[in-house]
């Protein structure tokens, strides 16, 4: 048993390693921005600029699909596009479940970009029996004790869980139990899986706290840029320049070797 974990080695089968799996969503989203402007060919420094990664990382991910560009030209914008999906498995369908359509699920059952994305809504699943027959987002809430039979009359593999933490984990093992093999947890609960499913956890307040640790640096460094006009002891002084030269190590790759640091992260 693995404790929501990924259990994927760090380069996938096919050679193409995690950390370029996370940036391709990336690209997808500055690339898809492209094509909707029709805009035929893109340079990596300015896809790289629009996805908000470093050109030469870029060009590394790239060469792991094949894609290489042509001098001059740059690449094209809808093969990029097609291949970068096909990479993702986004040129199939894939039927989504999203258990506890409570405020969260509701909202989620009502967001559009699934769809557009090719992650088609199959079922609502809810235990609160006056929830069951009642339209989210004009799908009818199905009751949970009908969850196995959902999953498999749908071809599920892919489970939202929504659902209060207590409940989660039971929801999980029924969801795997049933022949779901990657799950998207907001319940704020480690998961247990067993090996080869993939469970990824989104948690807004981790991010939040990231923003708030953020807004301490620079308050903190306004501080110092103010205490800069007066002379300062020396103890101070190493001690703000230990933080400045670590800042600027974080400066060197802000978001750590990975590029952008993802709201959904490996449970
Ligand atoms: N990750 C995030 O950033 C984030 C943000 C908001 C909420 N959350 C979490 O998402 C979850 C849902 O939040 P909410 O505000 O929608 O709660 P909610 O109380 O409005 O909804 C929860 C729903 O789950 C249903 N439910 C309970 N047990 C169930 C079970 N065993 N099977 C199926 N359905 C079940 C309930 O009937 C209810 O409709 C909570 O765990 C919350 O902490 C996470």
């Amino acid at each position: 048993m693995a404790t929501g974990r990924t259990h994927r080695p760090a380069t996938r089968s096919r050679g193409i390693p995690e950390a370029t799996v996370a940036r391709l969503p990336l690209y997808l989203r500055a690339l898809t921005a492209l094509s909707e402007r029709s805009v035929p060919t893109v340079s990596s420094e300015e896809l790289a600029a629009a996805a908000g990664v470093n050109s030469a990382k870029l060009r590394k991910d790239f060469s792991y699909l094949g894609s290489y560009g042509t001098r001059g030209v740059g690449y094209d914008v809808e093969y990029l596009v097609y291949q970068i999906s096909r990479e993702l498995g986004l040129t199939q369908d894939w039927p989504v479940v999203i258990v506890g359509i409570g405020n969260l699920g509701a909202a989620l059952a009502n967001y559009g970009g699934f769809a557009s994305r090719g992650f088609r809504v199959a079922a609502l699943i809810d235990a609160d029996p006056a929830m069951t027959g009642k339209p989210v987002a004009g799908i009818p809430v199905q009751h949970a004790d009908a969850l196995e039979d959902i999953v498999r009359d749908n071809g599920v593999s892919i489970g939202v869980i929504a659902t209060p933490a207590g409940a989660a984990q039971q929801v999980c093992d029924r969801l795997v139990g049933a022949g779901v093999t990657s799950i998207l947890n907001f319940a704020p609960t480690m998961l247990t899986v067993p090996d080869g499913v993939d469970v990824r956890k989104v948690d807004l307040s981790i991010e939040l706290q990231i923003l708030a640790f953020h807004e301490q640096r620079k308050a903190g460094e306004d501080a110092a840029a103010d205490d800069d006009a007066a002379p300062a002891p020396a103890a101070v002084k190493g001690a703000a320049a230990a933080a400045a030269a670590a800042a600027a190590m974080d400066e060197a790759d802000p978001k750590g070797t990975d590029g952008e640091a993802p709201a959904v992260m490996p449970a």
